[in-house]
């Protein structure tokens, strides 16, 4: 079977209770880690949204990782940070975050991705693999990408990018870690635990 999990990433916008929805979708199903990525807040909301989400998922054993910023990441306790390649520089975030996961988007780039191996990434993320409408993205991945990374390297790798339960079953085959999603979870038509579980039965069964 593959050895595939779930990575979830919150909407770019919190509802109120927003930490209800997030424990149902954490109690459908295996979800290996929650990215809280908040793209329009300041500090402050996005210190309170940690303070919110943050023992939701680390008191189910599901680690807690913030989007675009090591130094808050580690200084509001979450497990680690995931960065973009403008988000500053990576071997100083690798450094502050000490021990916590540093994960790097590398779009669709082997070399971007042989440079965050190097310097210590604990994943590498690779995207966009389908069209989305959560993101304007303007890489695109390939299947190949993926078997090209697993065979040549042990770091594991995050495919992101339109995953959906429908489509996920050749990412999950040609050795994808784990399927970074927004939509398929958070815009399912029967909530969030729904979704997860779709997802975990469709990488179960790929
Ligand atoms: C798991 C994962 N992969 C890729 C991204 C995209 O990061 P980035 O390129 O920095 O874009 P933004 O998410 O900051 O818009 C991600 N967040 N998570
Ligand atoms: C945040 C993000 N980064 C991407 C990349 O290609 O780097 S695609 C993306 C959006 C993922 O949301 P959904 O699962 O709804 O498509
Ligand atoms: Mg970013």
């Amino acid at each position: 079977m593959p050895d595939c999990r779930l990575y979830l990433i919150t909407p770019p916008r919190l509802t109120d209770g927003f930490e209800t929805l997030l424990a149902q979708a954490l109690d459908a199903g295996d979800v290996a880690c929650v990215q809280l990525r908040l793209k329009d807040a300041g500090r402050d909301e996005v210190a309170r949204a940690v303070e919110k989400l943050m023992p939701v998922t680390q008191s189910r054993g599901v680690a807690f990782l913030l989007n675009d910023d090591a130094e808050t990441a580690k200084r509001l306790g979450c497990d680690g940070a995931h960065l973009g390649q403008t988000d500053g520089d990576h071997e100083a975030a690798r450094k502050a975050l000490d021990s916590h996961i540093l994960g790097i988007t590398c779009h669709s780039s082997r070399h971007m991705a042989m440079t965050a191996g190097e310097l210590g990434a604990d994943y590498v993320a690779f995207g966009a693999f389908f069209p989305t409408e959560t993101k304007q993205t303007e890489h695109v991945a390939t299947v190949e990408l993926l078997e090209w990374w697993r065979e040549m390297m042990e770091i594991p790798c995050v495919a992101i990018g339109g995953i959906t339960a429908a489509n996920c079953a050749p990412l999950v085959r040609a050795g994808a870690d784990f399927l970074a999603v927004v939509g398929a979870v958070w815009n399912h038509q029967d909530g969030p635990g729904a979704g997860v579980k779709a997802m975990n039965a469709a990488i179960a069964g790929a």
